[in-house]
């Protein structure tokens, strides 16, 4: 009856969505422990966005069940799976353009907080608000650019705050759906630094989907491969991306760099 290990964090159970008579996501079974980071990936229409919407709520599967710190979620809608702490960063869609990088990061910071009435409990909040905001203006590496309206920042720079404001969040579950998407080359490795310190934190569970595998080889702890809507294949990413199955689902995408030094089938001393 007892297990030694406790249960994973989240727990997808044969979730499924159907778009008329298209299955999206079929039967996908899977455990998101805390301090892992997992990456989703699959070719094109593998069905990695929908899956990344159906464990942030963003969409509700059409059978299948969602467990998260022990609790059936699989019908709550997206905001209060937020509120629980399944926080996504979506691609700059979460930034209130006409607010300055600190009132972005305020509305983030706050929204963890319910301090009431109490002028006592509101003052307590504010300064408690302004030192997480402060917190993460900086490690975001925003400090000088607090004042800023968030849409007059540069791509790589609202990025970093989408991030920031995740971090306000303080969710349990961070989902990054391709976070370098757009971004210039020496803008990356800012983004890729915040997700890694994340991770290393060891006490979340970390999401990403991701097209790009060098991304994927630096920060994921494990993978798993969907495939026209099924999974495919899960482990570490090196065996993962080897697999003759993932290969082949891939239909001659290139997953193995070619000094990779693979030879041809048959081709035993
Ligand atoms: N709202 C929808 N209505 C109908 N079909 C949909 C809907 N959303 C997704 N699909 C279909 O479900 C399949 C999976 O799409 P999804 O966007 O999840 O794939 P993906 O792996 O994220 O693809 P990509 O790597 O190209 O972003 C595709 O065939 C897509 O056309």
């Amino acid at each position: 009856m007892h297990s030694s290990t406790p249960p994973a964090l989240l727990q997808a159970r044969e979730l499924s969505i159907r778009f008329g008579g298209h299955t999206a996501v079929e039967a996908v079974s899977c455990d998101f422990a805390t301090g892992t980071l997992t990456a989703i990936v699959g070719p094109n229409g593998a069905g990695k966005t929908t899956f990344f919407n159906l464990l942030s709520g963003q969409l509700a599967p059409t059978s299948g069940r969602l467990w998260f710190d022990g609790r059936d979620i699989t019908r709550l809608k997206a905001p209060k799976r937020a509120q629980l702490g399944i926080g996504r960063a979506f691609q700059l869609t979460n930034l209130f353009p006409e607010l300055t990088v600190r009132e972005n990061l305020w509305l983030a910071a706050s929204a963890r907080t319910g301090a009431g009435f109490a002028m006592h409990r509101l003052a307590n909040s504010y300064m408690a608000i302004r030192e997480r905001v402060d917190h993460y203006l900086a490690r975001v590496s925003l400090t000088g650019r607090a004042d800023w309206l968030a849409a007059t920042l540069p791509h790589g720079d609202q990025r970093k705050l989408e991030v920031g404001m995740l971090l306000a969040l303080e969710p349990r579950v961070f989902m990054f759906d391709e976070p370098t998407a757009g971004m210039s080359v020496d803008e990356v490795p800012v983004i890729l630094n915040l997700i890694q310190a994340i991770r290393d934190e060891r006490d979340k569970v970390v999401l990403l989907v991701e097209h790009k595998m060098d991304v994927v080889r630096s920060l994921a702890d494990r993978i798993i491969v969907l495939h026209e809507g099924r999974l495919l294949d899960e482990g570490e990413p090196e065996q993962v991306i080897a697999s003759p199955l993932v290969q082949q689902a891939y239909l001659g995408e290139v997953l193995v760099p070619a000094d990779a030094g693979a030879a041809p089938e048959g081709d035993s001393p």
